[in-house]
């Protein structure tokens, strides 16, 4: 008999306020093992909502989050740090600490050399391993940004949740890492990314889910969720899927305001 996978996060009918307006309202959300799931939407929509309230750090007011399989609310932080590693949107880093050491803060419970190893691999596989012992706040934003996936990709958990992990990137590097985190979920892991970049979402995750107004507008396969309907409903954009050499490309251009 096939064992049935559970979801690595999952949110069902989601509902959760900030400053008395709703933030989350109705939202369902899953990743599995093996998949890269990348969340979409436009400004505000509710994507960074959706990942904190998966992780516990957004109470509902009505609906669940699980983590593993469990209630989010009910496992210590502990527990939920070892399901899930999380990048934040928030790129700021307060000490001016050497690369390898910060990136080495993924991994706390092991030995230091251990960690630090770890961590030296971890900022190869983000392409700045020549950077390892240079102090972050000696780096440019970019840098800093990929010394922070560094230390989300050192956690050994099963889910990788990673908060527009791209932004602020160079081409080149926007695709290293979208590259990595493809890696991971092939891997085996589960993988949660939000995106702006529609055309570089189609082309790495295996399903889109699209927020629009704190609900789940699509959720499919990338180019599917993403139908000429969704893209002007939640984006305003008219927008068509062209077959490019590399995989779908995203021609579209802004709906004209009425
Ligand atoms: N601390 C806060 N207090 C009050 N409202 C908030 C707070 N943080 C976010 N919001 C509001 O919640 C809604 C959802 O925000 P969220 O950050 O989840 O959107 P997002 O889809 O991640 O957007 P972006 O693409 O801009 O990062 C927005 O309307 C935002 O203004």
């Amino acid at each position: 008999m096939a064992a049935v996978t559970a979801a690595l996060l999952e949110l069902e009918d989601a509902h959760a306020r900030l400053a008395g307006a709703p933030v989350l309202d109705g939202a369902d959300l899953s990743v599995r093992p093996g998949e890269v799931v990348a969340l979409c939407g436009p400004n505000g929509a509710g994507k960074s909502s959706a990942i904190r309230a998966g992780l516990g750090l957004l109470p509902l007011s009505r609906g669940a989050a699980r983590l593993g399989g469990d209630e989010v609310r009910r496992l210590s932080e502990r527990a939920r740090g070892a399901r899930a590693a999380y990048l934040p949107q928030e790129r700021s880093i307060a000490w001016n600490l050497p690369a390898v050491e910060v990136a080495a803060l993924g991994a706390p419970f092991l030995a230091g050399a251990a960690a630090l190893d770890r961590a030296r691999a971890a900022l190869d596989e983000v392409g700045i391993g020549h950077l390892a012992d240079r102090g972050v706040g000696e780096m440019s934003g970019g840098e800093r940004a990929r010394v922070l996936l560094a230390r989300a990709l050192v956690v050994d958990a099963p889910l990788l949740i990673a908060d527009e992990p791209i932004a602020g990137l160079d081409p080149d590097a926007q695709l290293l890492v979208l590259e990595r985190l493809r890696a991971r979920a092939d891997a085996g892991g589960g993988v949660l990314v939000s995106l702006h970049d529609l055309t570089l979402a189609a082309r790495y995750a295996d399903r889109l889910v699209v927020m629009s107004r704190g609900r789940v507008a699509a959720d499919g396969p990338p180019t599917e969720a993403l139908s000429p309907a969704v893209l002007r409903s939640a984006f305003n954009l008219d927008g068509v899927w062209l077959e490019a050499l590399d995989g779908p490309l995203l021609a579209a251009r802004r709906l004209h305001q009425g």
